[in-house]
């Protein structure tokens, strides 16, 4: 598939408001994210998290929907449909909450990070796909025999890593990552990152997060957006300089 020049912004969000299942679980969010920068969403359990990163990346849910205002990732409507979709969600790489333990489980290792690129084109380089997959688990610190063990065979922290590289292979110029390090011992969560933070350096990937560990959002050096039951509720650069809506401010004063 042809790569699009990319656009100023990786994703830009006015006044957007989400549905799941026909509740609304995202009232109201404005943001930008620019290439090369990262954004951590923060926030309470149920606070919506999860469904704005998951619509951003496109996620294959069907009760999940634009119901106020609009998004668009890399210049490009996510309610649009057909080729365009095709586009938006070749140019985004998501790790969803728990991907690790809902990795295909009849593929190998292999097969799991590459699936992104077989799925697209049918006519691949089998000899340069097998390169790419061996970079990435080399780059996550996972053996190169990892390739051909399935999923079962490894432990949950290097599941959590083969999903991420999964997330990876196209080389997107986003990345979506929900709680990306969960599972993670410190050293291989230094890769992790690293992968991360070289892909947002050289290339320009930018990088939205849901976390609430303030480590990552230093690391990341990330902008922050606070969510609280679907409302953005503080925003600013790192943990340390949140600017509150009068409401939050006085529930966090009291
Ligand atoms: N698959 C689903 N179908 C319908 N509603 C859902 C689904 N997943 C989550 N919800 C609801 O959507 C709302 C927002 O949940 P979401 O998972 O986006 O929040 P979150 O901030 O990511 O929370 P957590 O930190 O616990 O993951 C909650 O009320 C939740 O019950």
């Amino acid at each position: 598939m042809q790569r699009r020049a990319s656009s100023e912004f990786a994703v830009q969000c006015d006044d957007l408001s989400v549905a799941r299942g026909g509740t609304r679980v995202v009232e109201g969010v404005t943001l930008r994210l620019a290439a090369g920068r990262a954004l951590a969403i923060m926030g309470p359990t149920g606070a919506g998290k999860s469904s704005l990163a998951a619509l951003l990346a496109g996620a294959d849910e069907p009760g999940l929907a634009v119901v106020g205002g609009s998004a668009a990732v890399e210049g490009i409507p996510v309610r649009a449909r057909g080729r365009k979709q095709r586009v938006r969600t070749y140019l985004t790489g998501y790790l969803s909450q728990g991907a690790g333990g809902e990795l295909p489980a009849r593929l190998t290792v292999g097969e799991v990070i590459g699936e992104p690129v077989t799925s697209r084109d049918r006519r691949v380089n089998e000899r340069a796909l097998a390169l790419r997959v061996a970079g990435l688990l080399d780059e996550l610190q996972l053996p190169l025999g990892a390739a051909a063990k399935y999923p079962y065979e490894l432990s949950s922290g290097m599941r959590q890593r083969v999903a991420l590289a999964r997330a990876l292979v196209l080389n997107p110029r986003l990345f979506v990552g929900d709680d990306p390090y969960a599972n993670l011992d410190l050293e291989v969560r230094k890769a992790a990152r690293d992968s991360l933070l070289r892909r947002r350096d050289e290339d320009g990937m930018a990088i939205f997060v849901v976390t609430n560990d303030a480590e990552t959002v230093r690391d990341l050096d990330a902008d922050v957006l606070v969510l609280r039951a679907g409302r953005p509720v503080g925003f600013g650069h790192g943990t340390a300089d949140v600017l509150w809506t009068p409401d939050e401010g006085a529930r966090i004063a009291s």
